[in-house]
């Protein structure tokens, strides 16, 4: 005799909805804490910061890291500049903080500013400013202290190719702080810019992160508002193809030559470093390296009650060998936070 055995109960099973991809700067809005603006340069400007970016970008450096027991490298080069006009050599919270985007490795003083790269701040912290004042502070948040929104960083990426890319990650919030604003200027090919929210941990039995692709062209400006870094993770990944830029103006060093196709894309994130989280302030782990900021993804809430810790860093340039450290940061403990904030709260 034959018997029919119950099937196990199944799990109840949460949807996961397709990716989508956001094609329009409402879309965008609609979906994900981030705004896309298009056309924010004027075009000469943009073509020839472009051309400025790739020429420099050819002594940008490969970011590397460990990862478990082998050294990984990033499939693509990165810089990191400051925005200083005078010398940069004397001030070592600069060098630390250079050293930071390059995983702890030793560099050269930071690059400042190129020229161009400052002609276009000034048009981005003009649209920054302009979306902020649309945008409710949350509390942790750096409130100015009656200054606007200002790019004191930057840091830029080239991605030559359609294979180059970046890993799905979140930015390191160690000298950001909570909640940033961080502004992303597009010169070049297309590539396509990828969010995927991180599900708290008691929501995830009952809805999944869904994955937008937002295409990102040429001169335009993607707003990572507060809370992008603390809700989703980024990435740009690798794509079967891509549509050469072609660019309107020829090259300055070839004023009378055919601009050039090019398969490279140029990203600067123009960031504003806070004081209340300046190098000198950023605890040390017990290897003696400064630590890293991190927010606490799956267990947000509203955007008050939210965690960060900071945690060792050594691992990723040690020879993967880093410490157990980790610390709940307690802005106000640590004396962090903006006049008109109220920290810990
Ligand atoms: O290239 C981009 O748009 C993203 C770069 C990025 O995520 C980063 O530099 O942290
Ligand atoms: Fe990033």
């Amino acid at each position: 005799m034959s018997v029919l055995r119950q099937p196990p109960p199944s799990k109840p099973s949460v949807s996961q909805l397709p990716p989508l991809t956001l094609s329009n700067p409402s879309m965008v809005a609609q979906h994900t804490p981030c705004t896309m603006h298009l056309s924010v340069l004027p075009p000469e400007l943009a073509c020839k910061l472009f051309y400025t970016m790739v020429d420099l970008s050819q002594a940008w450096k490969r970011n590397k890291w460990w990862l478990f027991d082998r050294v990984v490298e990033s499939p693509h080069r990165t810089s990191f500049f400051v925005r200083k006009t005078n010398g940069v050599d004397d001030d070592e919270s600069w060098q630390e903080a250079a050293q930071y985007w390059y995983n702890g490795r030793a560099t050269d003083p930071p690059e400042v500013f190129p020229k161009l790269m400052e002609e276009a701040c000034e048009y981005v912290e003009k649209i920054v400013n302009d979306e902020m004042r649309k945008r409710e502070r949350l509390p942790l948040e750096w409130t100015g202290q009656g200054q606007s929104w200002h790019a004191n960083v930057a840091a830029s990426n080239c991605y030559e190719g359609a294979q180059e890319s970046v890993g799905f990650h979140s930015d390191q919030l160690t000298y950001l702080g909570p909640y940033p604003t961080i502004a992303s200027l597009s010169l070049g090919t297309t590539r396509v810019f990828r969010l995927r929210e991180v599900i708290p941990s008691d929501e995830i039995s009952t809805r999944r992160g869904r994955t937008f692709n937002i295409p990102l062209p040429h001169n335009s400006l993607t707003i990572m508002h507060a809370t992008t870094q603390e809700s989703f993770k980024h990435s740009i990944p690798p794509q079967p193809t891509l549509d050469m830029y072609r660019p309107l103006y020829p090259h300055p060093a070839k004023p009378s030559a055919l601009p050039e196709p090019s398969n490279c894309r140029i990203n600067i994130t123009f960031r504003f470093y806070r004081p209340d989280f300046n190098p000198k302030s950023i605890p040390r782990c017990k290897c003696g390296v400064p630590t890293i900021l991190r927010p606490d993804m799956k267990n947000r809430h509203d955007g008050k009650t939210d965690r960060y810790w900071w945690t060792c860093y050594a691992g990723a340039q040690n020879d993967g060998k880093g410490c157990d450290f980790w610390r709940v940061m307690d802005m106000r403990a640590e004396g962090r936070g903006t006049a008109t904030t109220e920290p810990g709260t």
